[in-house]
């Protein structure tokens, strides 16, 4: 069995985390850590978790502990991986972040968009960026993986067979994204109490978020030059999931593909992808068709006027982060890429 620890467990990816990894054969859970509810139990504290955790209990985050598993998940604010992955890799403990504290390859640009200074800008050079549909060789040799973001495995799952086969303009991107309120985290905050989400919708960080940079940088790999995005999140009254609406426009000589082009294109690019779910021509993708589960499931449009519209669906929390956390785990560690993950989802 591979030994792993969760620093911050009693959060939303902790706990997604937790009821993930409970049907996952290969993996038991040694150690999970909360300031706040030390000496808990954790069936005590989630009662979806009875029956699956009957002894495991939180303790303070202590190097030692974490430092005799073979891997350790951070689900933890920005900043809090900094300052404990580098005695972990040392100890030979694989990292597994799911913050952005490795995402962005550029210490300036990471300071400047999570408002401090970078903990640990020596360990960058070795972070994998864990989009498996993309790095998926470099994640099975890595000892650290930034998971990506929820709003940037969305977008970026949805242009990447366009920008590949170089066929929309690449500096007029427009991505159009909603989340539910878990995106928040657990903490309390009051644009997600009930009374404030519930029955509305609204855009935030419209002229900037924090992950624009993230996909801009994740999207200018993908084709190899630099790209120009709009990015909009808004916040939406459910609970869990991302829906993203991708424009682009097509350039001059693909002009002529059709529909069933586009839609053969992103079959045969996501045709070995076990997490990306390309649906038949015309669909519109629900986020509730993938709650729970690590799947992105996309729809690739062509309107008469020369743009492509491609719809992105995914479950926040799980192919946003815990999900493809255990994904990334799984290359780790030379196991089967589905183990664990492979439920449907919940419906309705
Ligand atoms: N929610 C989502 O949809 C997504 C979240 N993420 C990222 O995953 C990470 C966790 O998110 P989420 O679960 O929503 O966050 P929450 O706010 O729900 O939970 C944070 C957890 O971290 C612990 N924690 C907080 N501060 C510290 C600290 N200084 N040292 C150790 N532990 C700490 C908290 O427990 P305690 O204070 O008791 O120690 C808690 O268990 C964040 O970086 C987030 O941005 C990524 C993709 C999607
Ligand atoms: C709805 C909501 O507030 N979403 C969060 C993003 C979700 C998240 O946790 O961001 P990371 O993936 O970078 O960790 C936000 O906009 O800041």
């Amino acid at each position: 069995m591979i030994k792993v620890g969760i620093v911050g467990g009693t959060g939303y990816t902790g706990v997604e985390l937790l009821r993930l990894l409970s049907q996952h054969p290969e993996v038991s859970v040694e150690a999970i850590t909360s300031r706040s509810e030390t000496g808990v139990k954790v069936c005590d504290m989630y009662p979806n978790l009875r029956g699956h955790y009957n002894t495991l209990t939180f303790s303070e985050p202590d190097a030692k502990m974490l430092g005799a598993m073979d891997a350790v998940f951070f689900a933890t604010p920005h900043g809090v991986a900094h300052a404990l992955a580098g005695e972990l890799l040392q100890n030979g403990t694989r990292v597994i972040d799911l913050s952005a504290d490795f995402r962005l390859r550029d210490v300036d640009e990471w300071s400047h968009w999570y408002n401090q200074p970078h903990g640990a800008p020596e360990l960058l050079n070795e972070a994998v960026y864990g989009l498996p549909e993309m790095h998926r060789e470099a994640i099975k040799r890595a000892r650290l993986i930034a998971v990506p973001g929820c709003y940037p495995t969305a977008v970026q799952l949805g242009y990447l067979p366009l920008l590949e086969a170089g066929l929309i303009d690449s500096t007029q991107l427009i991505a159009d994204c909603k989340s539910g309120v878990t995106g928040a985290g657990r903490g309390a905050k009051v644009p997600s109490l009930l009374a404030e989400a519930s029955e509305s919708m609204k855009a935030y960080g419209a002229s900037g978020h924090r992950h624009l940079p993230e996909i801009r940088q994740g999207l200018a790999d993908i084709q190899g030059s630099s790209v120009g995005l709009t990015f909009v999140p808004h916040l939406t009254p459910m609970i869990r999931g991302i829906h993203a609406t991708l424009y682009g426009k097509l350039k001059a000589e693909p002009q002529e593909l059709q529909a069933q082009e586009l839609q053969e294109l992103f079959e045969a690019r996501y045709a070995n992808e076990p997490f990306v779910d390309v649906m038949p021509t015309g669909s519109h993708p629900e986020t509730r068709s993938v709650k729970g589960i690590n799947t992105c499931r996309l729809a690739v449009h062509r309107p008469d006027n020369g743009n492509t519209v491609v719809l992105s669906v995914i479950d926040n929390l799980v192919k946003g982060a815990s999900g493809q956390a255990i994904q990334n785990l799984n290359l780790m560690f030379g196991l089967k890429e589905t183990l664990g993950l492979d439920a449907p989802a919940l419906m309705p």
